[in-house]
């Protein structure tokens, strides 16, 4: 029995969402139905398998090996029939998603989720939750507001939402590298997720595996945005330009750890929490980050850049010159992604106004990412 439907059978869904239900201890009643984005190539790759896959959780010194059994069914992104029918199944009662940050600008994946709750609702099916668990703020209201943009000419469906789907913010933590169809998924021990929201036709119990629910994620969201993805991006562009392959290879360079401290001193300015709950934040980041027994590739990292620099790094940014401050850490993470674009037409100048008009008239701060380039 599938009683959740996921969007986008990438590897940290398995390594996550999936691990987490497996480990609850209400498993056996939560089966997942896990859609690809598109290709059939995972989704036959893993029913060859029965479905099941096994997860290596990689410690700096020993692995981890689990079986994951909570996927039940898994079809290609193209198989509209069973999607359908999935969501019309009042068994039905959450829908996770891990589709990258970039896909939430396209209006083809939001579609899909509309498609699917046209379904449930033509078939009376019932209130579900659905969960989104990429890298954004306030992912729950985002797609909330991506669906109703395109509910608005139907009325009747726009009225069904609002009365019967639960938007459910996350901010979701465990870094896994990509990983091939038919491959092992490869993760590190930590996990962390933590949920604000409701689950109106329940959900397992995740708490039990370690997930935490709350009333407002977002300083969990800015901490882990701002600290882990943040540096992540900035050790990105400035690690890979010093030569560098992976994260634990640029972390252990004092250049790039200088860069990544000043920028944590800036972003720490504006996080809503205790000091030594930032500090001790902060140290575990690197003692994660430097696991060299997990490959996690810059070049990954460094994609899609438009989508993860205005969550990642423009709030502070924006905060620091609210204070009339120009933050070396910020300048030096916007100066290596300029350089990183460089090689087409960019310039800082025509990088900021792509990101923020307003900060493109910031000639201070235009000045300082040329100078940083
Ligand atoms: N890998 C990590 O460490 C990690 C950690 C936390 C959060 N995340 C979030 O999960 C996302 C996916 O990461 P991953 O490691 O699984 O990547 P992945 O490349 O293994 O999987 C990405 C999935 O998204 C789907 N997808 C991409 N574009 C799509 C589109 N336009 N429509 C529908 N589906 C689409 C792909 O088909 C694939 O199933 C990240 O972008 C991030 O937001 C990842
Ligand atoms: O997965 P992306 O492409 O959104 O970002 C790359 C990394 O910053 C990210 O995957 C982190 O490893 C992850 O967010 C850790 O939980």
């Amino acid at each position: 029995m599938s009683r959740i439907v996921h969007l986008g059978l990438g590897a940290f869904f398995r390594a996550h969402q999936a691990w987490y239900t497996h480990a609850a201890p209400d498993a056996a009643d939560w089966g997942i139905a896990a859609f690809t984005g598109r290709s059939a190539a995972l989704a036959d790759a893993l029913r060859a398998q029965g479905c099941r896959y096994t997860l290596v959780i990689r410690g700096p010194e020993t692995d981890e090996t689990v079986e994951v059994t909570s996927i039940s069914e898994a079809y290609a992104g193209t198989d509209a029939e069973s999607w359908r029918r999935v969501w019309a199944d009042p068994d039905t009662a959450i829908a996770t998603m891990t589709v990258t940050e970039a896909a939430y600008a396209d209006p083809a994946v939001i579609a899909r989720l509309v498609d699917g709750l046209a379904a449930r609702r033509a078939a009376g099916a019932g209130p579900l939750a659905i969960v989104p668990c990429d890298n954004l703020p306030d992912n729950g209201d985002v797609v909330r507001r991506a669906i109703q943009a395109q509910t608005a000419e139907d009325p009747g469906l726009d009225r069904w939402i609002a009365g019967h789907v639960s938007f459910v913010s996350t901010m979701v933590d465990r870094i896994t590298p990509a990983s091939a169809p038919g491959e092992p998924v490869v993760t590190e021990p930590f996990h962390e997720w933590v949920l604000a929201g409701d689950f109106p036709a329940g959900r397992p119990a995740w708490q039990a595996a370690g997930a935490r629910f709350v009333a407002d994620v977002r300083p969990h969201e800015q901490r882990k945005l701002w600290l882990l993805n943040g540096g992540h991006s900035l050790l990105a562009y400035a690690g890979g330009a010093r030569g560098h392959e992976t994260v634990a290879d640029a972390v252990s360079d004092p250049a790039c750890r200088a860069e990544l401290e000043r920028w944590w001193d800036e972003a720490a300015r504006h996080l809503p929490l205790p000091a030594a709950e930032v500090a001790e934040y902060r140290a575990a980041l690197l003692e994660r980050w430097s696991n060299r027994r997990i490959r996690h590739r810059l070049e990954q990292i460094a994609m899609d850049g438009w989508q993860k620099i205005p969550v990642r790094i423009l709030p502070v940014l924006r905060l620091e010159r609210g204070a009339g401050r120009l933050p070396p850490g910020a300048v030096h993470a916007l100066a290596a992604w300029v350089r990183h674009l460089r090689g087409g037409a960019s310039s800082a100048r025509a990088v900021l106004a792509r990101l923020d008009p307003a900060l493109a008239e910031d000639r201070d701060l235009v000045t300082a990412v040329t100078a940083a380039v």
